[in-house]
């Protein structure tokens, strides 16, 4: 298939994104919007500036800039314009299934109460769903850089809420902060019936993946691109078919890989592991779903075949109840078929 063809198919089929901090879709116009909103002064004279400043050298250089931006979120209203924005952005990339992340620690620990945050977000969901059917999760996200005592009073703000959150992650700053910290606290998330992911091997060995399996029994990796450097580990992930979330253009800005062309995206596919591509932070990175899946083609000469195969990993690994995700994968087959008769 000509790569027109390929780029054409990646368009139109119906794709689901798992890797998603609505915190990192805050686009500079908007951090702009929003700052004079609400009376908040930023340090930089203009969006352009701003947009300058996203020349990052690893993950905490980003980090250090992606929590000061959020600090013009103030509102219930400003979080539901934001994930209005991204869900509109995701709608137009044919994204119908969503589960995506949100940071209340980055919020509550300047005085924004969690259910501002929650219901800001939720709105926008819930109009999602009703106006173009879409599906979606949220996943709430302990920033592993704070205590695990933190992360349990986060845990006791979000109990009255559990019917609004469908499962709890781990993210923020990787390297010295490994998933044993919090067994503790996932243990507790699992007795509350929720399904938990994590952040690792992103920036941290191979030993940090295994402690998400086994200490904190996730259900997926987020990132886990290191995974291959342990071949005992890739044999763990790919016998438990345990899909990983990776963020083919959040790697190159962070500089875990140097070029989108020696990402090992079709190695981990060639693995047998249930790979599959996400945007992680747009707004930062420089592009959302279709943006990733489009410089993939183009870097690494992805196939149709590869392509489909990533997207229908996606869409195996999501908390979807299998009567949708066959109806989903049905339709990227057909769409697929089509696009080989084409
Ligand atoms: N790529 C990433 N890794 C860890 N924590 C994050 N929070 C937002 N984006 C992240
Ligand atoms: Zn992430």
């Amino acid at each position: 298939m000509a790569h027109q063809d390929v780029d054409d198919l990646i368009r139109r089929l119906p794709k689901t994104e798992l890797h998603l901090h609505i915190e990192g879709t805050l686009e500079p116009e908007m951090m702009f919007a929003l700052a004079q909103r609400n009376g908040i002064s930023l340090p930089y004279a203009s969006v352009e500036a701003l947009r300058a400043a996203y020349d990052f050298s690893n993950l905490q250089s980003f980090l250090d800039l992606y929590y000061a931006g959020a600090g013009v979120l103030q509102t219930r209203q400003d979080f539901y314009e934001l994930t209005r924005a991204y869900l509109q952005r995701a709608h137009a990339d044919n994204v119908v299934h969503v589960e995506i992340f949100f940071d209340p620690q980055t919020h509550t620990a300047r005085g924004i109460p969690f259910a501002t945050v929650l219901d800001g977000i939720r709105d926008a969901l819930d109009e999602a769903g009703c106006t173009w059917g879409m599906s979606s999760r949220l996943i709430l996200s302990f920033l592993r850089h704070l205590s695990e005592d933190e992360g349990f009073a986060t845990l006791a703000e979000a109990l009255p809420h559990l019917d609004r959150i469908d499962g709890f992650g781990l993210d923020s700053s990787e390297l010295g902060h490994p998933p044993s910290k919090f067994a503790m606290l996932f243990a507790r998330c699992h007795e509350l019936g929720k399904p938990c992911v994590a952040h690792a091997g992103e920036e941290g060995p191979p030993e940090y993946v295994w402690e998400a399996l086994e200490l904190l029994k996730v259900c997926r990796i987020d990132h886990g691109v290191r995974s291959l450097e342990d071949p005992a580990l890739v044999k763990r992930l790919a016998e438990g078919a345990v899909p990983l979330t990776v963020c083919p253009l959040s790697n190159v800005r962070l500089k875990v890989v140097d070029d989108l062309a020696r990402h090992n995206l079709r190695q981990l596919l060639q693995a047998g592991l249930k790979a599959m591509v996400n945007s992680d932070d747009p707004a930062y990175f420089g592009g959302y779903l279709n943006a990733n899946l489009l410089a993939c083609r183009q870097s690494l000469d992805l196939s149709a075949d590869e392509v489909v195969t990533l997207v229908n990993n996606s869409f195996e690994a999501s908390w979807l109840p299998d009567v949708d995700k066959q109806r989903w994968l049905a339709e990227v087959k057909r769409i697929h078929a089509e696009s080989l008769a084409a």
